[in-house]
């Protein structure tokens, strides 16, 4: 069992890299199946998730090779071969290999996807979608069966505009016959990019960023060469770990227009942000005042950074309350964050962070992907060594980020534990 050993107090100084989009990579590359001849997608950032895509584009007869941020997927070989168990259950955006095989093979069995529990997370406005365009959907045994004679375009009124549902729909309609149009579509910068690459391929997509999108089906797709757009929910992580812990720090490779949610809220806290048109650098930062903050679609602030978010707030003088909109039960990091002494608590969809508190190491576990992030801060922050347990999770989601993070100084290790010391933590 692997587990991240940090020695905190440690200031950071320095410039930190950010990586391709996570949200982007696991569709972009389950896009490529719509393809006729090989894709190739650049700056993909080395994390379990692209990996696993990449076994699952291998189990589907795709050829596929990833080296230095570069896959080559030849989608030619590709049969629609059913996908129940394995693979699908690590991550989350298995689902995209449901809009993406029906679109080409009009037929796919794709197991109940995974990814971080964080209150439920239903599919049905997916399913919606996949019907309105003529497939017969069921649920057998934990997959989903997904069958058309032929995909026609619809009219699709998303219910709550879903990330997943959005791409999806859109994967499943770039080959359907005639319009389909989606509305109360999502506008995440993800969902560009996955238009961008469609639309490279030979889609013909408009309004994708707002939020109603109009696909026009095309008879075939062929391949091309794609660049990913850079993590805003990484390069966010680093900008809170740079008011947390840093004695300046520059962030780069970013689009700040994606990371404006964070920069208001950071701004309100205190922080200075100077933006860059690539970069963002955070100078030490005196004193940090509480603020609240509501997780929402985008441009809302990200739910997906309120975990880490809240390591920031335990340093903040005063009460900060954290709701989140978007998930019922992402609050998980909370108890841990108390192992290690702040002072927090948990009512209904919110968290109540009292601040400030110093922060001691302890061994905590990563209960999920953002969780283990926001633990990472706090280990970065405590005093003495902090073990982080469970960081697959966080594996799914940061690219390099051992090396990333002793570029800026930190003391940060990844140590395999032996059964027996396993055992005696137990
Ligand atoms: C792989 C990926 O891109 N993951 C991101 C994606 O997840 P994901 O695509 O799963 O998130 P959605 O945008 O679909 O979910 C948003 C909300 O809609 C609800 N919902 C969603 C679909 C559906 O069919 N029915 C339904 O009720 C969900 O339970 C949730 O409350 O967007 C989330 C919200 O920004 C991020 O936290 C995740 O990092
Ligand atoms: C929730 C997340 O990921 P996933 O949807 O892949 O579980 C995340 O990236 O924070």
């Amino acid at each position: 069992m692997d587990v991240y050993k940090i020695q905190g107090q440690k200031r950071l100084q320095g410039t930190i890299k950010v990586s391709g989009a996570k949200n982007s990579a696991v569709a972009l590359i389950p896009a490529s199946i719509l393809a006729s001849s090989p894709v190739t997608i650049e700056g993909l950032p080395e994390i379990l998730d692209v990996w696993t895509l990449k076994s699952l584009l291998e189990e589907i007869g795709g050829q596929v090779t990833f080296e230095d941020g570069v896959m080559s997927i030849n989608p030619e070989t590709m049969i629609d071969m059913p996908l129940p168990n394995g693979n699908v259950k690590k991550l989350r955006a298995s689902y995209y290999l449901m809009g993406a095989m029906l679109g080409r093979f009009k037929q796919a069995v794709i197991g109940l996807p995974g990814g971080c529990y964080l209150g439920p997370r239903p599919i049905d406005q997916h399913i919606k979608g996949f019907e309105a365009l003529g497939a017969k959907v069921t649920n057998e045994h934990g997959a989903i069966y997904l069958r058309a004679d032929e995909l026609k375009g619809a009219k699709i009124y998303l219910d709550v505009s879903s990330v997943g549902a959005t791409i999806n729909i859109m994967l499943a309609a770039v080959l359907a016959k005639g319009q389909t149009i989606i509305e109360n579509a999502a506008k995440e910068p993800e969902i560009i990019d996955v238009a961008t690459l469609l639309t490279s391929m030979g889609a013909k997509i408009k309004g994708a960023g707002t939020n109603v999108i109009r696909i026009d089906g095309v008879e075939s797709l062929s391949g091309t060469k794609h660049t990913i757009i850079p993590d805003r929910i990484e390069a966010g992580t680093y900008m809170i770990m740079a008011a947390a812990i840093g004695d300046g720090i520059t962030i780069d490779n970013v689009i700040p227009l994606h990371l404006e949610p964070i920069t208001a809220k950071l701004r309100e806290m205190g922080v200075e942000v100077q933006e860059y048109e690539e970069k963002i650098h955070i100078p030490k930062v005196e004193k940090l005042k509480s603020v609240d903050i509501k997780t929402l679609v985008y441009p809302g602030f990200p739910t997906d950074l309120q975990q880490p978010f809240s390591v920031l707030q335990t340093q903040a003088h005063g009460t900060s309350v954290v709701t989140d909109t978007v998930y019922s039960a992402r609050f998980k990091h909370i108890a841990e964050l108390k192992r290690m002494g702040a002072t927090g608590q948990v009512e209904g969809r919110s968290s109540i962070i009292k601040g400030a508190t110093p922060l001691t190491a302890a061994s905590v576990t990563a209960t999920d992907l953002r969780a283990g992030a926001a633990l990472v801060i706090a280990g970065l922050l405590a005093s003495g060594e902090t073990e982080i347990h469970d960081i697959y999770h966080i594996e799914r989601g940061y690219s390099g980020l051992i090396e990333k993070l002793r570029g800026l100084g930190a003391v940060i290790d990844k140590v395999t534990l032996t059964s027996a010391a396993v055992t005696e933590e137990k």
